[in-house]
């Protein structure tokens, strides 16, 4: 909720423009864009001539029925959605969304033939290994509630780190993930499990990142194109 409806359109329209002069770089990483609901049917017109994913920020884990005011991951998928995040921050802790929740979330996604981006991710700074438990029962709630060889995206996004000044450490962020990686309920996933990092990400920060994390997902600090399309760049030449 920080853009209006007119400017998603704008900074969509500067996005695409911005890679249009390399396309190329959409060969080498996988672009999604994440808006509110209300605009989302734009941005998927918007984006419909290039490589770019178009994702919806939450979804009820139904697919119809008397659910008013929720938002259907079937019509999400009709009107060309294609990843459903799930399980935010601030979906757990304004509206109370548990990993029950997010499993049955998640879940839906997969059946509607959409990719599930869960949000984990740890309240309190501290060791590593507190993060990992936390993140633990986070992970293999959806995972138990997802076919075994859908894709899964991961969005590591320690509570603390959303929001601040900067992105939690590199060391911590890949120590963090590396222990994901190695939960019971990722490896024995047949299908593609990839892990990006969350919170105040932005340029400059992959480089420290790249030999543990997948991607990045970026909030304010991808709130200007030229941002963005910076960041783009740096996860392509990495
Ligand atoms: O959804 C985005 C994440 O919560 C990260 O937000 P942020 O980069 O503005 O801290």
């Amino acid at each position: 909720m920080y853009f209006s409806a007119a400017r998603t359109r704008q900074y969509v329209d500067e996005l695409v423009q911005l890679l249009s002069k390399s396309p190329e770089l959409l060969d080498d990483v996988d672009v999604f864009i994440i808006p509110d609901h209300i605009t989302l049917t734009s941005v998927v017109a918007q984006l419909k001539r290039t490589k770019i994913l178009t994702g919806a920020q939450d979804a009820f884990y139904e697919d119809s029925g008397a659910y008013t005011g929720e938002v259907s991951p079937q019509v999400l998928a009709e009107v060309g959605c294609r990843i459903i995040e799930l399980g935010h921050a601030e979906r757990r802790r304004i509206f109370g969304e548990t990993d029950e929740d997010a499993a049955k979330k998640a879940a839906a996604a997969a059946r509607n033939g959409m990719i599930p981006l869960v949000c984990i991710g740890e309240r309190t700074q501290g060791q590593v290994t507190i993060a990992v438990e936390e993140c633990r029962s986070q992970v293999e709630a959806v995972m138990a509630a997802v076919p075994d060889d859908t894709e899964v995206i991961l969005a590591y996004e320690p509570v603390w780190a959303i929001g601040a000044k900067e992105p939690a450490g590199a060391e911590y962020v890949v120590n963090v993930v590396r222990d994901i990686r190695t939960l019971d309920c990722v490896q024995r996933r047949k299908g593609i499990t990839r892990i990006l990092y969350g919170g105040s990400a932005g340029p400059g920060l992959f480089e420290k990142l790249k030999g543990g994390l997948d991607g990045l997902f970026l909030g304010r600090f991808g709130h200007d194109p030229a941002q963005f399309y910076k960041t783009l760049q740096e996860i392509a030449s990495a």
